[in-house]
């Protein structure tokens, strides 16, 4: 697993190491620079002429390194200085003048421009532009020039390299400066980051930006061993397949996971049924669903193989309800928000209490508990929000229905709060409901109060309607097949991300659920050749 620090921390992690090995902060300058030189070889081996664009801080400092090694092997080099060289101090102006004191053979390049003339200049005859403009001490919008010369460096079709961070990104959020509504940001083709990851390089636009991202440590092998904290950590499928559940050679369909999803309410069938399907698809041994009366036909069309019962009302239901016979329920999918589903929520979250049967709640699910907030979840409950949910979750108050009866909570936390504290949300809502959160996003974060884990990434197909649903039933179907509701969470969240990109392939648009059920369903099917 790959731990994820705040910027805080990475900074202390450097001095600590510094001091550790008896080097100057300076050293590590030396090495970043090196290492992001040796990368840009290896991702763009044709690049003769390097556009190098530098800032005011030590990120600027690193791109002087860079520069220099570019000149040493022979390139042509442009900088664009932002702030003029004969002003920095410090590291930044001891790379300047190490980067001046070689020799260049007399047919080298090397020319250095200030942003008005860079923005007078024909750039494209750069091979490679490096933004070496900001890294992790960007705060606040960005200035005017900054913008200035980011809009002028995406505009040129070469790659793009950036060093740390592309400029224009938050480190500890993974949000970007904007303007005028406008991203404005370097749009990196692949980002060197230095000594440890970031938080915010796993979350949010950073996954938007950044390209591939390559992790140099400069020599920091074991950056947990100064002491700092990490705020979570980063994983990948690769890691958690040892978790999806065995499945014997010998056996029957009870031996593998009996998986129930309620929901579907009058008008709403979808979303159960999309979960249900996913539960089915991806190994449990049978699923069974409870659905609105007006809503059983179609699911039985669309997938006979799940125990479609159907309810009229709250009476009804209760007949249905003996729970005892699953490892695994999935709860809310188009539920609803009428007095049935209210009923409903009711009694089934209190005659879980009294079992060991994990709930997954999600949807509707979400809204009934953020109106009963006291009401205790089963143990180990996975709670699956997207930003909406979670502030709901996060805002309402016991009073909520003791004191005032059932009114939409006080609203204190809009999702804009959510986005930028992703980690922090999902371990607060861990603790406040005694639950996993998985908080669905740009980089979905799962915790349980304690510890802390970023998965699956971003992508434009993955915007659409029902994708939600998929993943609360493969969470339901992995715990009904005997993974602990925690791995459960993990494993369900990469699959589902894996599968999606496999399906979308090369489409942006125009994914569906269900073609994404049948790419988890696939890709289950690997992972178990791979284990086995
Ligand atoms: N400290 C260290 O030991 C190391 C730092 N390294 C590099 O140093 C970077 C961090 O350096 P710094 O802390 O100097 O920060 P930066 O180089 O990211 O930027 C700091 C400068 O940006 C300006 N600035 C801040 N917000 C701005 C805004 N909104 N618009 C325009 N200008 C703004 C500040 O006035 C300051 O001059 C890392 O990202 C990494 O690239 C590496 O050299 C590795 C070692
Ligand atoms: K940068």
């Amino acid at each position: 697993m790959q731990p994820l620090f705040s910027v805080d921390s990475i900074k202390k992690i450097e001095r600590n190491f510094a001091k550790q090995e008896g080097i100057e902060l300076y050293e590590l300058m030396q090495r970043a620079g090196a290492s992001a030189f040796e990368q840009a070889r290896r991702l763009w081996p044709q690049a003769g002429h390097w556009l190098i664009a530098t800032g005011a801080g030590n990120n600027a400092g690193d791109g002087l390194v860079v520069a220099r090694h570019a000149l040493l092997a022979g390139f042509d080099v442009t900088l664009v200085a932002i702030k003029p060289y004969r002003e920095f101090r410090g590291d930044p102006e001891k790379a300047w003048q190490e980067l001046l004191s070689i020799k260049k053979d007399s047919h080298q390049r090397f020319d250095i421009l200030g942003l008005e003339q860079a923005l007078d200049t024909d750039l494209s005859s750069a091979d490679l532009v490096v933004d070496a403009l900001l890294g992790t001490g960007v705060k606040g919008a960005l200035k005017d020039e900054y913008c200035q010369i980011l809009e002028r460096l995406n505009q040129l079709s070469r790659p793009k390299l950036a060093l740390d961070i592309p400029t224009g990104i938050y480190a500890d959020s993974g949000l970007c400066s904007t303007k005028n509504g406008k991203d404005t940001v370097f749009q990196a083709d692949a980002t060197v980051s230095f000594v440890a990851l970031k938080t915010g390089q796993r979350l949010n636009q950073a996954l938007q930006y950044q390209g591939e991202l390559i992790l140099e440590t400069l020599g920091v092998r074991h950056a947990l061993s100064f002491g700092e904290e990490p705020e979570a950590y980063g994983c990948n499928l690769q890691q958690l397949k040892e978790k999806l559940p065995t499945r014997h050679d010998v056996g029957s369909k009870f031996d593998c996971g009996h998986a129930l999803l309620i929901g579907g309410g009058a008008h709403l069938g979808g979303a159960v049924i999309l979960a249900a399907s996913a539960a089915l698809k991806s190994g449990a041994g049978m699923v069974s669903g409870w659905i609105h009366h007006s809503q059983q036909a179609a699911g039985l069309s669309v997938c006979p193989e799940i125990m479609w019962r159907g309810y009229n009302s709250h009476s009804d239901f209760q007949e249905l309800a003996d729970l005892s016979r699953y490892q695994a329920v999935g709860f809310g999918p188009g539920l609803g928000r009428d007095s049935t589903a209210e009923q409903i929520f009711l009694d089934v979250i209190t005659k879980l209490q009294a079992t060991d049967i994990p709930c997954v709640l999600d949807a509707d699910g979400l809204y009934w508990l953020a109106k009963y907030t006291s009401v205790p979840l089963p143990v180990q409950s996975v709670l699956t929000p997207h930003a909406g949910e979670a502030c709901r979750l996060l805002n309402a108050q016991e009073e909520d229905v003791f004191s005032t009866g059932r009114i939409e909570p006080q609203l204190s936390v809009d999702t804009a709060y959510v986005t930028q504290n992703r980690i922090k949300v999902a371990q607060t809502l861990a603790k406040k409901y005694s639950a996993i959160c998985v908080l669905k996003g740009a980089g979905t974060v799962i915790s349980d109060g304690e510890q802390a884990l970023v998965l699956a990434g971003a992508h434009p197909a993955m915007m659409t309607a029902g994708l939600g649903d998929a993943l609360t039933g493969l969470i339901t179907s992995f715990i009904a097949q005997g993974a602990k509701p925690w791995d459960a969470a993990l494993l369900a969240t990469e699959i589902h991300y894996e599968a999606a990109l496999s399906v979308a392939a090369n489409r942006r648009r125009g994914v569906t659920a269900s073609e994404v059920i049948e790419g988890c369903s696939i890709l289950v099917n690997q992972l178990d050749q791979v284990i086995n």
